[in-house]
């Protein structure tokens, strides 16, 4: 059993995402303490409870603790990770809904589902595009992306747009397990395998589906393309939107294309999703609309949210950044990138995954540099 202080470092529902992620794919059980104990309202909310119970059904784990408020859980794997057509619902977590982040529950079983053997389609409710999370547009632009690079195969749409307070999107997603051929034998990956240390059943190194990435240098912006994007409101407000995002970008001489949309939801919200594409990176911003905020504003924000980090010359931004150090642990190289910010959730996110024994994480403050190098998982 390993045990997880859910109040170190960020104290926040990523220790909880990253242990069970790691608990799912290495199969060992877990016991977390006093989660989320640094936020305003501690415990499991309905994003996280959704993503215990979500992580508990792919690989048939014993649970204890998944109610809501929680701040305990035991956590025990009953299987390998089984591929398979899911659907995870964040409203059903809380009476009256809820649009906890759906994004949030998706990186909780995304990493299993990719190094099981097979392909599995995942259709996930709730919160698609809300405050202090990743929302799907970036996931869809920037996460993905990055991780297809290291060999992840996931494509997705969106069906409908969830915004904060109603929720009610949706989005669906076909995730592929690496490349053919390379599986493991009866069902487990090869984390699974090397760890349970079975001389002889384990991969070959060259076996494991991801590879390692390389983000030093992030090269010359090429453009910055954005959705100005609403439901049930006015045409007038993703327009205005747009030609307010177009209008700042351009004056710093930069290419820059945001495209006007009215998509579907269950009720009126609007934001401005940002994606700069640099030579050799991606990176998100995101502005949200709320009552009172005019168009103007919202283009404002993820505009400065994208500036700024524009100047510090990193190819990584913040919320890549501990969003990164998953993957990385789990690939079978050497993972090396340069982030615009360490923030608390990296440092936090790195001595999470350090303590499942699957890679050695190093965080230099001063240049900026986080490198991850798997370890031998055959030892
Ligand atoms: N604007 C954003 N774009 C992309 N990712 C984001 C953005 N804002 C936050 N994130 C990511 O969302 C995650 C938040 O993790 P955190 O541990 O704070 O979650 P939580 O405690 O479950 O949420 P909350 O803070 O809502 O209670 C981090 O991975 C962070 O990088």
């Amino acid at each position: 059993m390993i045990d997880i202080d859910g109040s170190y470092g960020e104290g926040g529902g990523q220790i909880l995402r990253t242990s069970l992620s790691l608990s799912a794919i290495t199969g060992h059980p877990i016991r977390i303490n006093n989660i989320r104990a640094g936020r305003d309202k501690p415990g499991l909310a309905a994003q996280h409870l959704t993503s215990v119970r979500a992580a508990a059904i792919i690989c048939r784990a014993k649970v204890r603790g998944d109610a809501m408020g929680s701040m305990t859980l035991e956590f025990i794997p009953g299987s390998a990770v089984q591929v398979g057509n899911y659907t995870f619902d964040v409203s059903e977590a809380r009476q009256g809904g809820s649009a906890g982040a759906v994004a949030m529950v998706l990186q909780t079983v995304l990493l299993p589902l990719v190094l099981a053997n097979g392909n599995s389609q995942v259709m996930l409710r709730g919160g698609t595009h809300v405050n202090y999370s990743p929302s799907m547009t970036y996931i869809q632009e920037v996460y993905l992306p990055i991780l297809h690079r290291m060999g992840v195969q996931v494509a997705m749409q969106i069906n409908a747009w969830g915004w904060y307070p109603q929720g009610g999107g949706e989005v669906e997603l076909s995730v592929s397990s690496g490349k053919p051929g390379t599986a493991c034998a009866k069902g487990d990956s090869w984390v699974q395998l090397a760890l349970r240390d079975k001389p002889g059943t384990a991969c070959a190194k060259s076996d494991r589906n991801l590879n390692g990435i390389n983000l030093l240098k992030r090269g010359d912006l090429q453009q910055v393309r954005g959705l100005a994007v609403v439901t049930q409101l006015p045409s007038h407000i993703p327009q205005r939107m747009a030609s307010r995002a177009e209008n700042i970008l351009r004056e710093e001489q930069l290419k820059v294309k945001v495209q006007p949309i009215h998509a579907k939801g269950v009720a009126p919200g609007a934001g401005l999703f940002l994606t700069a594409e640099y030579e050799n990176s991606l990176a998100g911003f995101t502005g949200l609309g709320r009552i009172g905020l005019p168009a103007e504003k919202v283009a404002e924000v993820a505009c400065e949210e994208f500036l700024n980090f524009h100047e510090t010359g990193a190819p990584v931004d913040e919320h890549l950044g501990d969003q990164l150090l998953l993957p990385a642990a789990l690939a079978s190289t050497r993972s090396e990138y340069r982030v615009a910010v360490v923030s608390n959730h990296l440092t936090t996110n790195a001595s999470i995954i350090e303590l499942f024994g699957l890679a050695k994480v190093t965080v230099d403050e001063e240049e900026k540099r986080v490198v991850v190098e798997p370890l031998d998982r055959k030892k």
